[in-house]
């Protein structure tokens, strides 16, 4: 079995390096919290706007992208993939002198050519299997999300050491950390958020969704059927695998799951999961999202306005406004939460 790092197996530092976040959104203000809190020497690299606003209200070290990079040790960029390599080449770059690390939470711009770093610094990612909010969550909650980390240019001898120091810094190594290559971490991660995380999910809620609505049932039926009580048995099977869950489901559930889910995603489908990895693979997905990012965004526009007019958003938007629970976790809803639950 591959060899899945944890706490103990780490004895690699980060004492003495000053890290810079660069970017303050989802994963950026996780990692910056997370490292500050275990006791690391952080700087976020930033814009002046609100994540430069936020940043200094959670009460870390704010600088330009620029200055941050220049007193930084570590640099761990944190921007959308689609604006990494105008900073990079801007502020980042000049300010990356030998013996400092680059360090990525994805690939992408390294693998597809578009940063390519000097060869006197050490080069890797540590990159969580999670959202940068449930990054921040799960620790502060005492667990962790799982990570991964790869090396591209280990010019100090030290590279490893750094990048499982940092996955421990962030609260990954509570979960494992697992060694790939930016390839492997590249190609895998595009896979897995379009064709079953976020791609084949929504997919599979909205065309359930609209078969119930188009058949005459109630729309917020629909909602809590298909949308709602995903989580529920998702939560399952993060505890307890695919069998956990099918144990606390009914016998007839479990029935029309081996019978019926082989009809809804079957070889077909498999063979368009084999034609969106070879997409990935041979950066067709890749040049095409740089394209769209050059003019504009006319079609990521187009649909992401289509999709949040969809009925089962706004079915969705009114039910849970009556579920203040659901979002419990989320902190900007803390008060409102507190004071529902007053009433
Ligand atoms: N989202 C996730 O959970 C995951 C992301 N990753 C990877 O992590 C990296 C970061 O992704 P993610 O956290 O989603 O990114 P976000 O979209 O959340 O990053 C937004 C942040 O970038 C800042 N930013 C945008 N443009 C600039 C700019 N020109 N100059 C300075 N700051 C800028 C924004 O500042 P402002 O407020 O000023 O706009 C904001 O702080 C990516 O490589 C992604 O693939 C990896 C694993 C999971
Ligand atoms: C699943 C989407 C993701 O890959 C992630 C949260 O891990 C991302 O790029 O945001
Ligand atoms: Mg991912
Ligand atoms: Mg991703």
């Amino acid at each position: 079995m591959v060899k899945v790092y944890y706490n103990q197996d780490i004895n690699g530092s980060l004492e003495g390096k000053k890290i810079a976040i660069i970017g303050y959104g989802s994963q950026g203000h996780a990692h910056a919290q997370n490292l500050k809190d275990t006791g690391h020497d952080v700087v976020v690299g930033i814009r002046k706007g609100k994540s430069w606003d936020q940043a200094e209200q959670d009460g870390l070290e704010v600088a330009t992208v620029k200055e941050a990079s220049e007193v930084a040790d570590i640099i761990m960029v944190l921007l959308p993939d689609e604006r990494q390599t105008a900073v990079y080449e801007a502020e980042i770059k000049p300010a990356l002198t030998a013996g400092k690390s680059l360090v990525f939470a994805h690939g992408f711009n390294v693998h597809f050519n578009q940063i390519v770093p000097p060869s006197d610094v050490d080069v890797f990612l540590v990159a969580p299997k999670g959202p940068g909010h449930l990054v921040r969550r799960t620790f502060e909650s005492g667990a962790g999300v799982p990570a991964l980390f790869a090396v591209y240019q280990d010019v100090s001898g030290q590279a490893t050491d750094t990048a499982l120091a940092y996955a421990k810094g962030i609260g990954s190594a509570r979960a494992g950390v697992l060694e790939t290559t930016f390839k492997e971490e590249t190609e895998t991660d595009l896979f897995g958020e379009q064709a079953v995380l976020c791609g084949g999910l929504t997919s599979l809620v909205k065309a359930g969704f609209e078969t119930l609505v188009e058949a005459g049932y109630q729309p917020e039926l629909a909602y809590f059927e298909c949308l709602h009580e995903l989580k529920l048995i998702v939560d399952l099977m993060y505890e307890d695998g695919m069998s956990g869950m099918r144990y606390s489901i009914s016998d007839t559930a479990q029935w029309g799951d081996f019978v019926s889910g082989p009809r809804v995603v079957d070889a077909d489908t498999k063979a368009r999961m084999k034609d969106i990895l070879t997409d990935i693979q041979t950066g067709k997905f890749a040049k095409g999202w740089l394209l769209e990012n050059q003019l504009n965004r006319p079609e990521f526009s187009a649909i992401e306005r289509q999709e949040e007019e969809h009925q089962i958003e706004k079915v969705g938007r009114e039910l849970r406004s009556m579920m203040p629970f659901v979002k419990a976790g989320k902190k900007e809803n803390q008060k409102e939460v507190v004071s529902s639950a007053k009433n």
